[in-house]
């Protein structure tokens, strides 16, 4: 793949992108098809630009962990000042049509996404304490408060209630990754909660968050969803959630964490996809 492409890790933007536009079909009484593809428009640019930019922050614990030694910085296939210069200019495109395209409050999530990660997370929490992801995690509520904003005009309780699904569903995600590469993280000097507590403290805590992430999807789809398509799609993910959850813990292995990690997106998909199909 093009580095400058790898840049944008397209195979998590995805789901960011996603996360924008299921707030939006879900809020919106008359989806506008020149409206949600200007919040793709800058759902790609801001959370691409936002990942650009963490690749130039993290190019030297990049190079310092086997999960991330081969990316564009540390294998030398990108300056880190032109990878610097990518990411500000796509993140201040994304943003500035944020505000410019989706209007005042949109752009304000939009930039709120883009600051609790680049900023919040990436440069300042990251390498201090363990607790990083907890800060950033707001980045997550942003991707989905900035479509509902686009639908609705306006962001209500609902909204943030169903926001924190994402939020919720964070911890689970990186640290059952984080769980796998717990030496990588050691080496490079990032604090993540595998590398402070002990091997059965993590696998426990870790796999009683991810069925927590899952009682409150089905709890907020209970509490506002509907329809059948929606329920099974929600039904779906909180199985999964259950079985990758039980088989951790009963396991306690890297395998079963990993399980965990690569079950975790397809579970938000999933509860997003309900959204969706019960706007
Ligand atoms: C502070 C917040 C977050 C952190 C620290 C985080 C961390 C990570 C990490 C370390 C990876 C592995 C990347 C790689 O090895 O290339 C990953 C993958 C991914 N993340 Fe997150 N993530 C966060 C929030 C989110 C959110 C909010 C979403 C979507 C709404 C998301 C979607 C994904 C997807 C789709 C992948 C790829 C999964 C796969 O390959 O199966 N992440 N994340
Ligand atoms: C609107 C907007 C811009 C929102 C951004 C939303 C958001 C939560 C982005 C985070 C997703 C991501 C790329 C995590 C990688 O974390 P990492 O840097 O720890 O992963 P790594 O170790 O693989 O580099």
């Amino acid at each position: 793949m093009n580095p400058y492409l790898t840049l944008l890790k397209p195979r998590v933007i995805w789901l960011l992108i996603l996360a924008s536009l299921a707030g939006y079909l879900y809020s919106a009484r008359q989806p506008d098809i020149a409206q949600a593809f200007s919040l793709l428009l800058v759902a790609f640019l801001s959370t691409g630009g936002a990942a650009a930019f963490n690749h130039f922050w993290e190019r030297d614990i990049d190079a310092a962990m086997r999960r991330t030694a081969k990316r564009p910085l540390p294998a030398g296939l990108v300056e880190p000042r032109n990878a610097l210069a990518y990411s500000l200019v796509l993140s201040a495109l994304g943003i500035a049509l944020g505000f410019l395209l989706l209007g005042p409050l949109p752009g304000l999530f939009v930039f709120l996404g883009w600051f609790f990660y680049a900023v919040v997370y990436t440069v300042i929490l990251k390498r201090r304490t363990w607790l990083n992801i907890l800060g950033g995690g707001f980045a997550g509520n942003a991707t989905f408060l900035g479509g509902y904003a686009l639908g609705a005009g306006t962001v209500d309780l609902h909204a943030v209630l169903i926001s924190f699904a994402i939020y919720l569903w964070i911890p689970s995600h990186i640290w059952a990754l984080a769980y796998k590469y717990r030496d990588d993280y050691r080496r490079a000097g990032i604090p993540m909660l595998p590398t402070v507590v002990g091997e059965k403290a993590a696998v426990v805590i870790i796999s009683l968050l991810n069925l927590a992430s899952a009682a409150y999807i089905m709890a907020l789809y209970l509490a506002f969803g509907g329809g059948l398509l929606g329920g099974a799609l929600v039904a779906a993910g909180v199985v999964a959630t259950i079985a990758t959850g039980a088989y951790a813990l009963a396991t306690k292995t890297d395998e079963a964490m990993w399980k965990m990690y690569k079950a975790s997106s397809p579970v938000l998909t999933l509860f997003l996809l309900a959204l969706i199909a019960n706007a």
